[in-house]
């Protein structure tokens, strides 16, 4: 391995309360919310192709436009308990909210800089009412934070020469101040989502990120952060030059999940999803395909069964108010949760051999493994196959309760005979096993 001081500094995953707190929330609610959902994708009667909560980078949008839409934000509809009661009723257990997104503009009234949520009509703070209002309702806040910051002067993509060195200095302040004051006037949020750590000023100062991320763990003793906000003295990101994952879970996962358990290496991570192909801000007009309930359900549980978060993204309007489409997702998502959640929280990834019906999850340190069904086969016959010196001890349908006697077809494999081969949503079954040895006959008894 290569000597580094500031690569990964933990071997194997954070098992303190804060985390083991973190890892079994599993499903969250990101929030893209500014000045962006004001033009909302469209300029000058032209439609901006890209995601848009970038269209300040788009050539039809002159940046002196962009930077004078703050003067228009005064988001009348806002109502952040009506925000934390739809989180809640979809089942969303924590939620990620755009502190600052490469704009630069801040939703709360910061003293370091003026580009903020206080120089609008508005005027008032958005996250302090946000965060009380998703604390109350159970739900746990990250803050996402983008280190790029188009708007500040001393923001530099890569440092030229001595001005560009002390200009990033100052930079490098500023980021410190902004995050310390965030820490300071939110106590309650439980980590930062940082992005925006791609340029090389950032990625060549693998001392800087890594000193930052030991000073906010300092400043809030438990604090989550992912592997995006460091890198190591070579600006090598996510992993180290010695291929150790940085920070807490990775987060590489955007608008993509991994295949198979053994992408994930072993390590904590997160995926984060858009409901359309590619928009996080708000766009008046949504193109292409946009996510079903059973596409967005799958998603999660395929997060879920490989040991991961899956996080969902909304992109509030301009007035404070949510799309149908996303209102309706919501409410859907929320439907076969209020009913199978307890597959999707706490759990784990099971140690079963993969079927082509769905997915197994394994209620974290429990013998309770759920099996949730997704490609009912036309046999209506689900095959499990047991993991070794594991025996099965009973079968039973999620909804009502109802018990399954599964057939034992040899070895240590059965078919479950399901009475009803239709589904409209995800079909959820428990099996309870427990350690012992694949007896041949004798598990098909107890289990019937
Ligand atoms: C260079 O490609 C990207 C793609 C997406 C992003 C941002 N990360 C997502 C979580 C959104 O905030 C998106 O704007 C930044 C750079």
């Amino acid at each position: 391995t290569i000597a580094l001081k500031h690569g990964a500094h933990r071997m194997g995953n954070r098992t303190d309360a804060d985390m083991v707190r973190w890892r079994s929330l599993r499903f969250g609610q990101f929030i893209h919310w500014g000045l962006y959902a004001i033009p909302a994708g469209e300029w000058n009667g032209k439609t901006y192709n890209g995601a848009a909560e970038w269209i300040r980078s788009w050539k039809e949008m002159p940046h002196k436009a962009y930077d004078q839409l703050y003067r228009q934000f005064n988001p009348v509809n806002f109502n952040p308990q009506q925000w934390a009661a739809q989180a809640k009723a979809m089942g969303a257990k924590y939620m990620i909210i755009t502190t600052k997104h490469h704009d630069g503009f801040c939703l709360w009234p910061s003293k370091y800089s003026k580009y903020t949520i206080a120089a609008s009509p508005w005027k008032k703070d958005l996250l302090g009412p946000m965060i009380d209002a998703y604390n109350k309702a159970g739900i746990d806040v990250h803050l996402y934070f983008s280190i790029i910051d188009w708007n500040h002067p001393d923001y530099r993509a890569s440092l030229k020469n001595a001005a560009d060195s002390a200009a990033g200095k100052r930079f490098q302040v500023f980021v410190k101040n902004q995050l310390a004051e965030l820490l300071q006037r939110y106590p309650t949020i439980k980590g930062f989502w940082f992005d925006g750590t791609w340029d090389d000023s950032w990625k060549n100062d693998g001392a800087f990120s890594d000193e930052l991320e030991q000073y906010l763990q300092a400043l809030h003793p438990g604090l989550v952060m992912g592997s995006r906000l460091r890198a190591d003295e070579k600006g090598a990101r996510h992993f180290d030059s010695n291929g150790r994952l940085m920070g807490d879970y990775e987060q590489g996962w955007e608008r993509k999940l991994p295949a198979t358990i053994a992408d994930v290496h072993g390590n904590d991570w997160e995926a984060v999803m858009t409901v359309p192909e590619n928009q996080w801000g708000y766009h008046a007009k949504w193109m292409g395909h946009v996510k079903t309930v059973n596409e967005i359900l799958e998603m999660l549980v395929k997060s879920v069964s490989l040991n991961g978060n899956f996080v969902l993204n909304f992109g509030p309007k301009a007035d404070g108010t949510y799309r149908a489409e996303e209102q309706q997702l919501a409410a859907g998502i929320g439907e076969w949760m209020k009913v199978n959640g307890a597959a999707v929280y706490d759990g784990t990834y099971a140690g079963f051999e993969k079927q082509d019906w769905g997915y197994y999850i394994r209620k974290s340190g429990t013998d309770s493994v759920y099996m949730v069904v997704f490609n009912m086969p036309v046999s209506g016959s689900l095959r499990v196959k047991l993991p070794a010196r594991t025996e099965l001890t009973g079968v039973s349908m999620m909804q009502g309760n109802v018990a399954l006697a599964p057939e034992w077809i040899g070895r240590n494999e059965y078919f479950i005979h399901l009475p009803n081969k239709q589904q409209e949503s995800p079909m959820v079954i428990l099996l309870k096993t427990v350690k012992g040895e694949n007896k041949d006959k004798g598990n098909v008894e107890k289990a019937r």
